[in-house]
């Protein structure tokens, strides 16, 4: 099902056009790679879907019965702040608490059962400032999961971390994606992780948009234009 289609889609700051007429769906349950050069407007396309900044042209159709609630997973950085914190602990920061310091029964076992599909159980009780890069990684997906979203952004959430840890963390997310119809948009510049696990792509260039199944993405025009890592 379409939840989103973006029409004609047209960003200027000042005097400069980012991209024009940029066409592109998306689907509930799949993942969409967005992809560009450094600077083309990936995050400010995440950011005009959101509502967060204007459009100069065009129009964003939200399918009429879509819930919206969103939740992000930044990138890795190794000199990222770590909390002193039980990764049980950080991954539950997300419950809207109030004023009460427990959990409820019922965010017990949404906690419970998201850091079991993360695969975070068995280290739930170390501290997330010790924890390994793909550890951690997958700790901030756990807090983006436990909200329950249905649209999940992923911004470079695989760079910086190693081969094992990037597969293992969108392996993650491929299962639960699969299992929950979440829709997932990856912004991404890495062309192996967006074969394996996106459904559609969405390149941005100064010169123009393509919208289209991964499978038809033209990887050696890609490297040539130098839009990815290689
Ligand atoms: N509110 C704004 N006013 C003016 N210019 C802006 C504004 N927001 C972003 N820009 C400019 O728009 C361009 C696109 O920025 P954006 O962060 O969306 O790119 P990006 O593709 O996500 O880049 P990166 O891959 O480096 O994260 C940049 O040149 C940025 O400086």
């Amino acid at each position: 099902m379409i939840i989103l289609d973006g029409k004609d889609i047209g960003i200027k700051f000042d005097d400069r056009w980012l991209y024009q007429k940029v066409n592109f769906q998306l689907i509930q349950g799949h993942n969409l790679a967005l992809i560009g050069d450094n600077g083309v407007g990936k995050t400010t396309m995440i950011r005009a879907m959101l509502g967060k900044i204007p459009l100069t042209t065009g129009e964003f159709v939200w399918h009429d019965n879509v819930n919206r609630k969103i939740a992000y997973v930044p990138q890795y950085r190794p000199d990222m702040q770590a909390f002193p914190l039980r990764i049980r602990d950080f991954v539950g920061l997300t419950f809207d608490r109030g004023l009460r310091p427990w959990l409820s029964k019922a965010e017990k076992q949404r906690l419970a059962a998201v850091l079991a599909i993360t695969n975070l159980t068995d280290i739930a009780d170390n501290r997330i400032d010790n924890a390994s890069g793909g550890e951690r990684q997958r700790a901030y997906l756990a807090q983006a999961l436990v909200s329950n979203p249905d649209i999940l952004i992923l911004d470079e959430a695989t760079a910086n971390l190693d081969n094992v840890a990037k597969y293992a963390l969108m392996d993650v997310v491929r299962n639960y994606q699969q299992k929950y119809q979440l829709t997932t948009i990856m912004v991404s510049h890495d062309i192996d992780i967006m074969q394996k696990y996106a459904d559609e792509y969405l390149l941005l260039t100064a010169n123009g948009s393509e919208y289209d199944m991964i499978d038809h993405l033209d990887v050696t025009k890609l490297k040539e234009g130098g839009h990815v890592l290689v």
